[in-house]
């Protein structure tokens, strides 16, 4: 499933990669790629693939979207399950594998995993990241083999398994398939969360990705970060570049860069001093875009700096807010800054014991004499959407005795450890579609 465009060979998942990546060439130079490749002008402004091939962008191998598609037809056919495809956006489609459970009446079970992947660099892989090359070690190397890949076949590959046995069990179990989630789910799950096909499926308990896990243990996620992406406005006094020049963008940039990376550096502190946080338990702060200036001996009349902050769920957003516009305010006038995201959904997962859901996942990993680490997920993934909307849902991918690669060169995970995964859906599925019916239920 690749786009590639000419010029480059990098591999694209989905529109807006190839989108991101072309906004960052000549024509749309000026512009903050990162901003217009999140709103809906990016796509109109550049026109369709066709039109970009004859403007010099040759575009290929356009049907491939559709092959992720083909392949989960087949698995479906295989598995003998009936597949449901919903269009959320013009050419994002989320597909749903449903196996029915004795009892239909009963809160479903959600498998979800996302089709899509990130870039790579391969120039820098050892093997051709899209080929899948398993070394002598059982290492399997390919991009999407830890960020995930590997979760959606165990989930098809524990399903089969249990058909093969004849199971059944009373709730029913859907496996879904999402686009979009690299580049924030806005075309993928968070369209498709408030669509009729979604409140059709009755959720009650969902499982998305996690994080690989370097030691024995294996870390469950039971909430997110909030991502915030703002650009901090700097505007300023013009003028020549050989004079001193009062009110200038680049004292108020600097202002405002220290206030951020001030602010970075604490929060860094906090994690590496205390023994019990992870990193999602404090605020990170990266710098990763700076904007601005004409020519060498022009004082700009503007600087623009632009921010990735992750946010734990125990902050207080108001008041975390409040801190940025104070930081604005210090750096001097008309200071400003604007967001590109900004999520405010605090909502956690219950890991209380008392719940059924997570009493029947920690159960059965206790069963299969795993250790669990629970952590709030340091980044964003389609489960917040999940949660937003009131769903209890548990971030895991299987993977223990594996660096966290995801998005890195060379990402890979051992094929023992996949196997083991699957090993470990096959037990946690039975085990959650037979919780018995809870009050309220039915
Ligand atoms: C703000 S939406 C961004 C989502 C993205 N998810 C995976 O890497 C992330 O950067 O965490
Ligand atoms: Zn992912
Ligand atoms: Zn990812």
């Amino acid at each position: 499933m690749l786009y590639s465009v000419g010029h480059s060979c990098f591999h694209y998942h989905t529109v807006s990669d190839v989108s991101q990546t072309l906004l960052s060439k000549a024509t749309y130079k000026r512009k903050t790629p990162a901003i217009l490749a999140f709103t809906s002008k990016t796509w109109e402004e550049l026109g369709t693939l066709n039109q970009l091939a004859t403007n010099g962008y040759q575009a290929l191998a356009l049907d491939l979207p559709d092959a992720a598609l083909k392949f989960l037809d087949r698995m479906a056919s295989e598995l003998g399950l009936p597949v449901v495809k919903v269009e959320v956006c013009p050419g994002r489609v989320v597909a749903i594998m449903t196996w029915m459970g004795t009892n239909p009446g009963l809160k479903s079970i959600l498998l979800n995993s996302h089709t899509d992947v990130v870039p790579v660099y391969k120039e820098h892989w050892k093997y051709d990241p899209f080929a899948a090359f398993k070394d002598a070690d059982g290492n399997i190397y390919a991009r999407g083999t830890q960020d995930m890949k590997c979760v959606t076949i165990q989930y098809i590959e524990a399903i089969r398994r249990l058909k093969a046995k004849g199971q059944t069990f009373a709730r029913t179990t859907h496996l879904m398939f999402v686009p979009d989630e690299e580049v924030g789910g806005h075309k993928g799950m968070e369209m498709f969360i408030n669509h009729p096909e979604f409140k059709n499926l009755n959720v009650g308990f969902a499982l998305d990705e996690g994080l690989a896990n370097p030691g024995e243990a294996f870390t469950v996620f039971y909430g997110e970060r909030n991502p915030w992406w703002l650009t901090v406005r700097c505007p300023g006094s013009p003028g020549h570049g050989s004079r001193f020049v009062e009110n200038t963008a680049a004292e108020k940039l600097r202002s405002v860069i220290n206030s951020f990376l001030d602010f970075r550096e604490k929060e860094k502190h906090r994690l590496n001093t205390s023994e019990c946080f992870t990193l999602g338990d404090v605020t990170t702060v990266n710098m990763t875009m700076l904007n601005g200036g004409v020519a060498y001996n022009v004082i700009p009349a503007e600087m623009d700096v632009s921010f990735d902050m992750r946010i734990p769920p125990a902050v207080n957003l108001q008041e975390f807010e409040e801190q940025i516009k104070r930081w604005c305010r210090e750096a001097g006038e008309d200071v400003t800054y604007e967001f590109a995201q900004k999520h405010m959904n605090q909502t956690v997962t219950s890991t209380d014991e008392s719940d059924p859901w997570w009493h029947a996942f920690s159960c059965t990993c206790k069963s299969l004499n795993m250790t669990l680490k629970k952590e709030i997920f340091p980044a964003a993934t389609d489960s917040r959407f999940i949660r937003a909307v009131g769903l209890p849902a548990i971030g895991f991918s299987p993977m223990n005795h594996t660096p966290i690669l995801l998005h890195d060169h060379n990402e890979y995970l051992n094929e023992q450890v996949f196997l083991r995964g699957i090993q470990v859906y096959e037990k946690l599925v039975p085990a959650l579609a037979s919780i018995p019916p809870q009050p309220g239920e039915e």
